[in-house]
């Protein structure tokens, strides 16, 4: 038997009266002919998609695309202009901050509040109070009305009410990047665990929560649902329209023939990239071989170990002349988390203008970070400006996959070993 959809959505529409003043709203109450004094603005076009019990779905898409506009619908707080919705199992939404709290109220009041929403009675939620205490941790403060509230105080009872009313449906939206990093911490180790049994859907800008947990993303663009399916994927081709860059595969051995730019030197020993890979970029530049060498035997590898030295070799085709070029590359994890990152901006190195026609080859010469072991990988960047303000020509995701060799004490976890460190047993 097929897993039960928690939530089926379709065709879902939701249309905005936009007036350009207030006074035209009363304008068109009182209208005896009618007359339409707004305009339609569809903040949710048509949207179909179904969720299955259990599974953790992402939504990403830009500032005003509709994100909030589904959530609200979804729970109930807004209605639809068309389309069906069915909801099976009881949602839990830590919506924009405050909603479903009373300001005037306490916080030890507006968890009874809260409680009664969802469908419980004073004594079940008795039972839930010290669990929701524990969770939130803002102490005597519980006992004050919500308005004298920090914002991240107001998060941290606002998330502990909402996972600890035992939701089928948990949904979060934007408002946990409020909480400090440790409570941010907490709430996602919580989640972590709640997405084992329930259906999760969140709302954030940022993509390697959406790839860590989410099994699957829908990116939803001014009000289309635009993309639905691999969170990996998709975050690839939305990353790339936020810098307003195009997302393409690239052959890259078909392009580096057909340029057919070859003079021998030190660019014959880098590898061309040959496999269909990701890319982002204008295609004012082209990264077009990559090779990871061990810098004390000069050997190319892809087997590393943490501390070692190597040199990254990238070589760039210019299609057309760059000012400010910056050259750089991230290490990423399997999940596509960047583990870090450098460039020749930041290494203070101000590149001269690049040419097209030339063959450019650049170096970096670094001590390979003290990684657990597993894969890695590689991703080269061309870009133009300033770390604060560039344009991406070309970042190739993932173009060399590394094997990191574990180091005898594989066993511990974290994607950092220490280096260096001293034990001693003082007394
Ligand atoms: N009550 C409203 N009346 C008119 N327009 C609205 C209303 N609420 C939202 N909108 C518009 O609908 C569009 C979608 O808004 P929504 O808040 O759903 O976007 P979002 O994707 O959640 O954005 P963000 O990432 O900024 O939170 C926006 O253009 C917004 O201006």
């Amino acid at each position: 038997m097929g897993q039960m959809n928690a939530i089926e959505v379709k065709d879902l529409t939701k249309i905005y009266k936009l007036y350009n003043k207030q006074t035209d709203r009363l304008k068109e109450t009182l209208s005896l002919s009618k007359k339409k004094y707004h305009k339609d603005f569809k903040a949710l076009n048509r949207i179909s998609f179904n969720v299955k019990t259990g599974e953790c779905l992402g939504i990403i898409g830009k500032n005003g695309s509709g994100k909030s506009t589904l959530l609200k619908i979804l729970t109930g707080v807004l209605t639809p202009t068309s389309g069906a919705i069915d909801v099976t199992g009881k949602i839990s939404a830590l919506l924009e901050l405050g909603a479903g709290f009373n300001p005037d109220l306490t916080g030890m009041e507006n968890i009874y509040l809260n409680g009664t929403i969802m469908g419980y009675s004073h004594s079940e939620m008795s039972e839930k109070v010290d669990g929701i205490l524990a969770f939130a941790d803002i102490g005597e403060f519980i006992h004050q009305p919500v308005k004298s509230y920090s914002s991240g105080m107001f998060v941290r009872l606002a998330f502990a009410v909402a996972i600890n009313v035992e939701p089928d449906i948990l949904i979060i939206d934007e408002a946990l990047s409020v909480g400090d990093l440790r409570f941010q911490q907490k709430c996602y180790r919580k989640i972590d665990e709640l997405k084992k049994t329930k259906t999760v859907l969140f709302v954030t800008h940022d993509l390697s929560v959406i790839n860590k947990y989410c099994d699957r993303v829908l990116w939803i663009n001014e009000g289309i649902l635009l993309e639905d399916g691999d969170p990996k994927m998709i975050s690839k081709k939305y990353q790339a329209f936020m810098i307003g860059a195009d997302f393409k595969k690239i052959n890259f051995k078909e392009q580096v023939e057909a340029a057919g730019s070859v003079v021998p030197g030190i660019e014959d020993e880098i590898d061309s990239l040959n496999d269909e890979l990701d890319v982002m970029g204008d295609d004012k530049a082209m990264i077009t071989g990559i090779s990871l060498l061990d810098s004390i035997t000069g050997e190319k590898t892809s087997v590393v170990e943490g501390n070692q030295e190597l040199r990254l070799l990238l070589k760039i085709d210019v299609l057309q002349k760059l000012e400010d070029p910056i050259v750089g590359f991230s290490i990423k994890d399997r999940l596509g988390t960047i583990i870090s990152q450098t460039n020749s901006y930041v290494l203070g190195s101000d590149l001269a203008t690049l040419h097209p026609n030339k063959n450019n080859v650049f170096s970096f010469d670094f001590r390979f970070p003290n990684l657990n072991h597993g894969q890695y990988t590689i991703s080269p960047a061309i870009a133009s400006g300033t770390q604060e303000d560039h344009r991406q020509h070309s970042w190739v995701h993932d173009a060399l996959v590394l094997q990191v060799l574990p180091l005898g004490y594989e066993e511990l976890s974290g994607i950092v070993h220490l280096s260096d460190v001293i034990f001693s047993s003082l007394k």
